[in-house]
């Protein structure tokens, strides 16, 4: 579908033949981003990786973000701050159901986004020379006392602040949303509210996983570990069912054609925006057996994968431009929600119904939970 928005001639697309065309067929026509005024400030004239157009400076600093920072190695070498920064979630929910039966809300601003976005934010710029020291994230930063949510507040200040003054952008505070999650990783808190949200609405799904993870994981400690996850398939499941009805990104983050092409047979100008409704094609019925239904033992026995070469299941993007963060970004959502799963039962506050569970989502590049999860935790005991 061509849509012009404002002068921009934008292609959706919405079958998995035709992603599979742009992402993998004619990647390198269609692997550049657009050069949106907002994001050039944000990033300081395309510094970054995300935003940066198709360049060998793109080229060269995703490769020092993918070896450096997003090698497996790298990754699970910051096993003890994720381990750190989701016991500290554990606790302060541990704390809130100490002393009543209150509950705790689980969306922005609640106890997962924090986790999430500290974790992220080690990592993120643990990747320049300001280095290691910020893995202790409230600890240190080049010996001065640095603040997480502070910085995770001022970066939003200055998004929302770049965001009105651009002319350029037609959605400019939802792009600019998305500028700040791909820079923080801060998808991973959407992920986490969406799995704990179809879970409270179908609580059998929920016990399942329960009975999954305490059996494997048993009272050997307090929290479940990274090592324990390898065990954990339906929990693999249940993020996978959570990234394929709820992606973070459904539009991915829009690419631009840099060269005259056909797709389809129709001819591509360059300059042509391009997104990819990975929403869609998430919830194509051609694709999925009943669709709408959150059923995590779809993926059951399947070798489909968000690694980005199934082009029905693109919670991540495909061929040059996927995300780097794909194997951080799983792991802090999977160690996070089994802990969850693990340490509490949850329960829906008093007078509500399973049908009274909102699924609204809100407008923008990226799609969360428009109304705040509040569910009521209890605290497991072996
Ligand atoms: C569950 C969590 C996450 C999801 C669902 C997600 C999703 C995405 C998507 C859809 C894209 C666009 C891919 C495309 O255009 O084909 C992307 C790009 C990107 N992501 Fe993620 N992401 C997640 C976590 C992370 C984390 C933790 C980091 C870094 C620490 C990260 C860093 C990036 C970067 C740098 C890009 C741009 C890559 C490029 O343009 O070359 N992401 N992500």
């Amino acid at each position: 579908m061509l849509l012009r928005l404002g002068r921009v001639p934008s292609l959706v697309v919405s079958s998995a033949e035709t992603a599979r065309e742009i992402l993998k067929t004619q990647d390198l026509n269609f692997c550049s981003r657009s050069s949106l005024l907002t994001l050039k400030r944000l990033s300081y004239n395309f510094l970054d990786v995300a935003f940066s157009p198709h360049s060998e400076y793109w080229r060269e600093m995703r490769r020092i973000f993918v070896q450096e920072l997003m090698s497996t190695k790298r990754v699970h070498s910051f096993a003890p701050v994720r381990g750190e920064e989701v016991a500290n979630m554990v606790d302060s929910i541990s704390k809130s159901c100490a002393c009543s039966m209150r509950p705790v809300d689980l969306t922005e601003g609640g106890a997962i986004r924090v986790t999430l976005a500290d974790v992220a934010v080690h990592v993120d710029i643990d990747g320049s020379n300001i280095a290691y020291g910020l893995i202790a994230f409230g600890k240190s930063y080049q010996g001065r006392k640095f603040d997480g949510g502070k910085f995770l507040e001022v970066l939003y200040e200055v998004a929302v602040v770049l965001g009105t003054f651009s002319a350029s952008d037609f959605y400019p505070s939802s792009r600019i949303a998305w500028a700040v999650d791909m820079i923080t990783g801060l998808k991973g808190a959407i992920v986490m509210v969406w799995a704990m949200t179809e879970l409270a609405r179908k609580p059998e799904l929920m016990k399942k996983a329960q009975e999954e993870i305490r059996t494997s994981v048993g009272n050997k400690g307090n929290y479940v570990e990274e090592g324990d996850l390898n065990q954990l398939h339906y929990l693999k499941m249940i993020v996978k069912e959570t990234l394929r009805m709820h992606p973070p990104g459904p539009l991915l983050a829009p690419r631009e054609c840099m060269n005259q092409c056909k797709v389809n047979g129709y001819d591509i100008s360059p300059g042509t925006r391009v997104m990819v409704n990975v929403w869609a094609i998430g919830r194509n019925p051609e694709y999925w057996d009943n669709p709408d239904e959150f059923y995590p033992e779809r993926f059951e026995g399947s070798i489909i994968d968000y690694n980005g070469q199934h082009f029905e299941f693109l919670p991540f993007g495909g061929g040059r431009r996927i995300c780097p963060g794909m194997t951080m970004g799983v792991l802090s959502v999977e160690l996070a929600l089994a802990n969850l799963l693990y340490c509490f039962d949850w329960k829906l506050p008093n007078g509500m119904n399973v049908e009274d569970i909102d699924m609204d989502e809100g407008a923008g590049l990226t799609i969360h939970k428009k109304s705040p999860l509040f569910l009521v935790p209890i605290k497991y005991n072996f």
